[in-house]
């Protein structure tokens, strides 16, 4: 009797303890975890990641986690989950970058977290709506000087055609003038490091540099590259009003705050930042453009009337010109839209509720219907049976995917199309982007340098299509599903065919 006692007050000690585990977990969103320890879905999710997503969200519901490579990353698709994202306090840009930053830039923690306010404000001050606009005549000055060595009439895949005009002319404005090598052989080993260091990124950001030798090789030569250039890089400011490029006011504040030996890597982590989007996203402009035979032609008609019969003349572009040539910013947003970053991510600093109201519907509202867990044969929505109230634990990544959001039907009518149209209700003058539209990221930390990029891509686009008539040799590609960080990047080659105009 007297052992009984004890072993009973133990037992119902372990089933409340199991009870409160169960709950506990219940209040979780439901997780997928594979099956082998710390590596978990990681094998799934990384021979497609963007179809996985879409096809855990039908499975699964608006909010579920994926363990993988020994972290959580819990994914909200719903407007409750996203306003968590982009208002909560419990949830921290920081402490989600910082890792990744580590690993592909070398930057410590300590030097990463000293920094990160004073640098932000800079490049959002400088590259911000005020003051954006005075790259405009630079950055037609020095796309000029790169169209020019295009010759006459060629064939060329367009990816490189884009990397050929914006490398020197992002290295040139945003650096120093003069600073991208124009000798052949120095500018080949630059774009053979840096694609070899941009293809490797994503893995970069999360495995070891000694598993990834030639990524870890190209890294080196591009931080020994800005490490023999920072003199030279410091050294020069604008002759004519002394003012500073953005790298220069970045190594003025990192030189201030005593971290003269980490100007290289934020050297570099600003290259791949400027470079990484804005050269794929270019490509997909003049792409859909392209293969939309009466968009090329209204945008060809409105490029005449603001500067005269095409091809005819050197043009300056001012901003009054590119307030006239809304089609071709609306062109670029539609791209953005439709390849936008598979994810962008934040930290769970202290458990954050998400309650999903009744009658929340998610559906199949993309072309992965058949990976639905009710077997639905249609379009239609799944409707939700009761309330969903989850709590996200702390040290979970909370991760929301631009790419699949600009996809919901809800947000953006028939998402798969390309309709520049589309962004005619977006309020342009003020600055504001279509409500939904994620590809910059939006709060605090969104992307600091979305203006120059949309300036740089407008200028490049305009240019080109002033100067020659172009045409796809090869049908618009895919997009590569292999791509959660940055914009997504084409499958294959498309060649292009540009003549110059008469
Ligand atoms: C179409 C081109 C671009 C796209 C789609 C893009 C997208 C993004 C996104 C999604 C983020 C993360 C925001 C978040 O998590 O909320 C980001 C951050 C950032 N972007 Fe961009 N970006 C582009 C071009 C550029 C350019 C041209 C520059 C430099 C001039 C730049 C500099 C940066 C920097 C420095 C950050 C990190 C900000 C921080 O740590 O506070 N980006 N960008």
């Amino acid at each position: 009797m007297e052992l009984i006692y004890p072993a009973g007050i133990i037992i119902l000690g372990c089933v409340a303890l199991l009870l409160f585990l169960q709950w506990k977990n219940l209040s979780r969103p439901p997780c997928i975890r594979g099956w082998i320890p710390w590596f978990g879905a990681g094998f799934e999710i990384g021979k497609a990641p963007l179809e996985f997503i879409e096809k855990a969200r039908i499975k699964y519901g608006p909010i579920f986690t994926v363990f993988a490579v020994g972290k959580r990353m819990t994914f909200v698709t719903e407007e409750e989950g996203i306003n968590v994202f982009l208002k909560s306090k419990e949830v921290n840009f920081k402490l989600a970058v910082q890792s990744p930053i580590y690993h592909t830039a070398s930057i410590p923690n300590n030097v990463f977290f000293t920094m990160h306010e004073k640098l932000h404000t800079m490049m959002k001050g400088k590259l911000g709506t005020s003051n954006v606009y005075r790259l405009t005549g630079q950055l037609t000055e020095e796309l000029h000087e790169q169209l020019e060595n295009l010759g006459l009439h060629g064939t060329m895949d367009l990816s490189n055609l884009v990397r050929h005009l914006l490398y020197p002319v992002t290295v040139n404005v945003l650096f120093k003038k003069g600073l991208f090598p124009t000798n052949a052989k120095k500018i080949s080993e630059f774009r053979q490091h840096f694609q070899v260091y941009d293809e490797g990124f994503e893995h970069g950001s999360q495995m070891p540099e000694c598993l990834l030798r030639n990524w870890s090789k190209s890294k080196t030569w591009l931080l020994a590259l800005l490490e023999k250039n920072m003199p030279d890089i410091k050294a020069c400011k604008s002759a004519k009003d002394h003012s500073m490029t953005v790298v220069q006011a970045m190594m003025n504040i990192i030189e201030m705050e005593k971290n003269e030996q980490n100007q290289p890597n934020y050297g570099l982590l600003l290259l791949w930042a400027a470079l990484s989007n804005a050269v794929p996203v270019t490509f997909w402009t003049i792409a859909f453009v392209l293969s939309h035979p009466n968009i090329y032609r209204t945008i060809m008609e409105d490029i005449s009337s603001v500067f005269g019969a095409a091809g005819k003349d050197k043009i300056k572009v001012s901003e009054d010109d590119l307030k006239k040539l809304l089609l071709i910013k609306w062109c670029v947003l539609e791209s953005i839209r439709l390849r936008a970053p598979g994810i962008i991510a934040r930290k769970v600093v202290k458990p954050v509720k998400i309650l999903l109201q009744d009658q929340t519907s998610f559906g199949c509202v993309t072309s992965l219907k058949h990976a639905c867990a009710k077997n639905c044969l249609s379009h239609q929505d799944h409707v939700l049976e009761a309330p969903l109230n989850y709590t996200v634990p702390s040290g979970d990544l909370l991760v929301l995917s631009p790419f699949w959001l600009h996809r919901n039907a809800k947000h953006f009518p028939e998402p798969e199309s390309f309709k520049p149209e589309r962004w005619e209700k977006a309020d342009l003058e003020k600055h504001a982007f279509l409500d939904y539209f994620m590809a910059f990221g939006r709060g605090r930390y969104q992307c600091p340098g979305r203006w120059f990029a949309l300036l740089e891509i407008q200028i490049c686009v305009i240019l080109i299509f002033y100067y020659y008539d172009c045409s796809l040799l090869d049908p618009l590609p895919k997009h590569s599903p292999l791509h959660l960080v940055g914009v997504q990047q084409p499958e294959g080659q498309c060649r292009i065919e540009f003549k110059r105009r008469k």
